[in-house]
């Protein structure tokens, strides 16, 4: 079994380079089956299993994919598949956004049901109900959701109850190619929206107002492949930040959007941490002594839900009580129990964690239950005496590359084991 064994204690100095957004490759490389003709060229791709798992799904769709390091080179001319099956919708959410580009070139799609998963129940009825009024009938039969349209989508005005991202995503690839103008009110906002209208822009599409909470898309007759340049991933730049701040250590963040992070380097600000920017690199600069904080995760532009359980992290380190509160997620807690066996001091009530800051961490054998604790784990890790060992990587390799190697060039003890490098 592999795992990450990291001792605690060591401070971090130098820079670390970020790697292009899981959460815009993922929605793009969907969006990559809009177009009927050409080639999309779609450069600084992570490579992440997050990311096989889609060129997977677009080959099985009958898609030509060619994944070289961080290019990805998808052709999607071809006549397409439509059914996209259950071993790999289960396996990555993200899946489920095939939904929008089927809809819109084929008026037709049959998609595995999803199911929740660890972090909560995640529900689509926002995707659907927004496809219904786009004129698409939806069947649930045998485990998949088939969709229909007679003729295309029809352009539509869709008021989301809540900003959801995969929502919105969906909705806007299925609206670039449906008949007449689309509206969506209460968009989400989030940076990986703004990022996939650039791409669907420069296929062809007509999107206006990504970014904002309303979205205008004129549908277009048929989209070409382009090339695209992926946006630095803001989560990943958001965890090194708090790799620097629980260590009380200065590290250089290189290739970053700072103003993607708005809402993560206000409350780091606020906790006592200063960043210097320097074009597209920012240093992070901690003071020895942190100060508590209460967090709320929201929709962008507020509190990203991908940074809430580095953040536990950190405030473990901090003297005093700080409450982090989850607003997405109803389940994304499972971290806290492995916190405290780490000697942390958090208790859960309702959506609301109660840290009591400040108590010496202990190194423990603990189990990455999604992504985000995976890394965050290994943040509590860097400051806990002894040793922690951290398992279930497959969680952190969705969403990180070389994570321990990373952190291991910044100056950390640690390193990746499996039972097979141990033998030898
Ligand atoms: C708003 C938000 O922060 N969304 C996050 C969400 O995107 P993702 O696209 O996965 O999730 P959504 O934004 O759609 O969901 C956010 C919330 O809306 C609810 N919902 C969603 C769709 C729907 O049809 N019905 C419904 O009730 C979900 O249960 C959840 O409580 O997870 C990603 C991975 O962690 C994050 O990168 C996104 O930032
Ligand atoms: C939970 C995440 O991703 P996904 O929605 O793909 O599970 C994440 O990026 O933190």
């Amino acid at each position: 079994m592999e795992r990450i064994i990291v001792k605690g204690g060591r401070k971090l100095s130098g820079s670390v380079k970020i790697e292009g957004a899981k959460n815009a490759v993922l929605p793009i490389l969907a969006a990559s089956l809009l177009a009927s003709e050409g080639q999309s060229v779609i450069r600084n791709v992570p490579e992440l299993s997050d990311v096989s798992t889609l060129a997977d799904l677009l080959s099985i769709l009958k898609a030509d994919v060619e994944v070289d390091k961080t290019k990805v080179i998808v052709d999607a001319s071809n006549e397409l598949s439509t059914h996209a099956p259950y071993e790999l919708v289960s396996k990555m959410r993200a899946s489920m956004l095939v939904m929008g580009p089927l809809l819109g070139r084929y008026g037709k799609c049959e998609v595995a049901m999803p199911g929740g998963c660890a972090i909560g129940s995640r529900p689509i009825e926002q995707h659907l109900k927004g496809f219904e009024k786009m004129g698409a009938t939806f069947n649930t039969m045998d485990g998949f959701i088939e969709g229909k349209v007679d003729g295309r989508l029809k352009g539509a005005k869709i008021l989301l109850d809540f900003p959801s991202v995969g929502a919105t995503q969906n909705l806007m690839m299925g609206a670039a190619l449906a008949d007449g103008i689309t509206v969506i009110e209460n968009a989400a906002m989030e940076p990986e929206i703004v990022d996939l209208a650039n791409y669907i822009n420069r296929m062809g599409g007509k999107i206006s107002g990504a970014g904002t909470g309303r979205m205008r898309i004129v549908g277009v007759e048929n989209l070409i492949g382009t090339k695209h340049q992926v946006i630095p991933d803001r989560i990943e730049a958001g965890t090194f930040m708090v790799a620097a701040a629980i260590t009380r250590s200065e590290i250089e963040i290189q290739n970053v959007v700072i103003e993607h992070l708005s809402a993560v380097v206000s409350k780091l600000e606020e906790i006592g941490v200063r960043f210097v920017e320097d074009g597209e690199n920012v240093r992070v600069i901690p003071n020895e002594v942190l100060k508590s904080a209460d967090i709320k995760t929201l929709p962008h532009p507020g509190f990203p839900t991908d940074m809430q359980s580095q953040m536990m992290a950190l405030l473990l380190s901090v003297e005093g009580t700080s409450i982090l509160t989850e607003t997405i997620f109803e389940n994304r807690f499972m971290h806290v129990t492995e916190f405290n066996s780490m000697n942390a001091d958090i208790s859960l009530q309702d959506n609301h964690a109660v840290i009591r800051g400040g108590r010496e961490l202990h190194g423990a054998r603990v189990k990455a239950t999604d992504l985000r604790s995976a890394a965050a784990l290994v943040l509590a890790g860097l400051v806990a005496e002894g040793y922690t060992i951290v398992t279930e990587l497959k969680h952190l390799d969705r969403g990180y590359v070389n994570f321990h190697g990373k952190l291991a060039k910044l100056g950390a003890n640690i390193e990746r084991v499996s039972d097979e490098s141990e033998d030898e």
